[in-house]
Formats: structure tokens, C-alpha cells, sequence
């Protein structure tokens, strides 16, 4: 099972939507605007906190003009939180610790920002995984543009590669890296499992090791 695996976060590894959601209700309360139910903020993430961010602005027909303001003030709420409301998935830390005593080098690439990144990792005692943590806002380019994975891989031993994810923006970036893909079917995607190229998909966590085994095997 000797492999680098890059792991997405939110939706794929953790289930950070609602102090997401709770982060973005604390700026518009700031704002005099009520909340945004759970539902609508998930569907904003995977691009990013400033696409968020702009989506919450479109959303609400806010003034687009604001958006740097917003989107720090979003940041700073974000920053505040103590993760209370974020959980791994079920299974995730099993499935981290058995690819680990496996030889497999872990990594994280994700869109959310690298701080609040690697801030919830800690919080959840998750940072002890992974050997590298890229963030939306540590290179000039995000995903689904392949820079960022491939930053990942690179800070990791030349070992076969997987990447993990949740979302089309995921599948996309793989797809852009070379790279294969296993698809977490229970996180924030959007469209139908079959929609989105992937090598793989699994929804429970407990399966994933054995399904890393496989794609190695291919
Ligand atoms: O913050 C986001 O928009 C998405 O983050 P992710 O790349 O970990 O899914
Ligand atoms: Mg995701």
C-alpha cells in the first residue's frame, strides 16, 4: 500500500460545513442580514473562501463592490471559531491511521485558506497525518488549475499517486494533474456520481484503504 495520497478537506476528510455556514451567518448578522440555512452555504463551498464569499454576495443581491471587506470579515469569523461544529467523517481517522502504518505519505490540498487549514486539522488532532498542507491562498492559483496538487505531491515522497476529494472541482483537478482519482461520495458534490470522472468511489471510510490497495494494484 506504499503510495503519496493528497487528500481534499471540507466534505472529503471532515464535514466542516456548519462552523462554515456559522462563520458566514456571524458577517451578515454584522451586516443587519439575517442567516443562511445550511443547505445554501454548502453549495457555495469548494472554490474557495473568496468565491464563497462572492456567492453569498450574488446570492443575497448584496453590493459585489464589498467584496474584499466581506470576504475578510468572513475570514476573521472563520478564524474565530474553534472548529466545535466541524467532525471528521465517520471512519476518516481509522482509515488515516491504517494508510499510515500501510508506509502511504499523506498530504492536504485544499481550496480553504492554509490557515483556517491547518488550524481545524490541529483542532481535530489531525495534523499528525499529513507531511504537507497546501491552502486556496497558498499559491497563485487554486484548484481545479492543477498547481496546487501538484505542489502536494511534490513535497511528498515519488511514490504512486492518489488524490481524494468530494467535489467536481476535485475530479476536474485530477483530471488536469494526471492524476488518479477516488470520489467520497458523501461529502458537498453537486452533480451525479457518474458526472464526475473518477477511478473510484466509495461512501464509507472503513473501505478506503482496501480501494487504495486496488487502484495501486491496476
Ligand atoms: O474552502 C473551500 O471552498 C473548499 O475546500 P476544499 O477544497 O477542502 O473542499
Ligand atoms: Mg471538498
Amino acid at each position: 500500500m506504499t503510495a503519496a495520497i493528497v487528500f481534499d478537506l471540507d466534505g472529503t476528510l471532515i464535514d466542516s460545513a456548519p462552523d462554515i455556514a456559522a462563520a458566514v451567518n456571524r458577517m451578515l448578522a454584522a451586516e443587519g442580514h439575517g442567516p443562511l440555512d445550511l443547505a445554501t452555504v454548502t453549495s457555495f463551498v469548494g472554490r474557495g473562501l473568496p468565491n464563497l464569499v462572492a456567492q453569498v454576495i450574488g446570492h443575497l443581491g448584496l453590493d459585489m463592490g464589498r467584496h474584499p471587506e466581506l470576504a475578510a470579515a468572513t475570514l476573521a469569523e472563520y478564524n474565530r471559531s474553534n472548529s466545535s461544529l466541524t467532525m471528521p467523517y465517520p471512519g476518516a481517522v481509522g482509515a488515516l491511521e491504517r494508510l499510515r502504518e500501510g508506509g502511504a505519505a499523506l498530504g492536504i490540498c485544499t481550496n480553504k485558506p492554509e490557515g483556517p487549514a491547518r488550524q481545524v486539522l490541529a483542532d481535530l488532532g489531525l495534523s499528525r497525518f499529513f507531511d504537507v498542507v497546501i491552502g486556496g491562498d497558498s499559491l497563485p492559483t487554486r484548484k481545479p488549475d492543477p498547481a496546487m496538487l501538484h505542489a502536494s505531491f511534490a513535497a511528498l515522497p515519488d511514490l504512486p499517486r492518489l488524490y481524494v476529494g468530494d467535489s467536481e472541482v476535485d475530479a476536474e483537478t485530477a483530471l488536469n494533474a494526471g492524476v488518479p482519482f477516488l470520489l467520497f461520495t458523501e461529502g458537498y458534490r453537486k452533480r451525479a456520481v457518474e458526472e464526475l470522472p473518477h477511478r473510484a468511489a466509495f461512501n464509507a471510510f472503513a473501505d478506503l484503504p482496501e480501494l487504495v490497495a486496488q487502484a495501486l494494484a491496476i
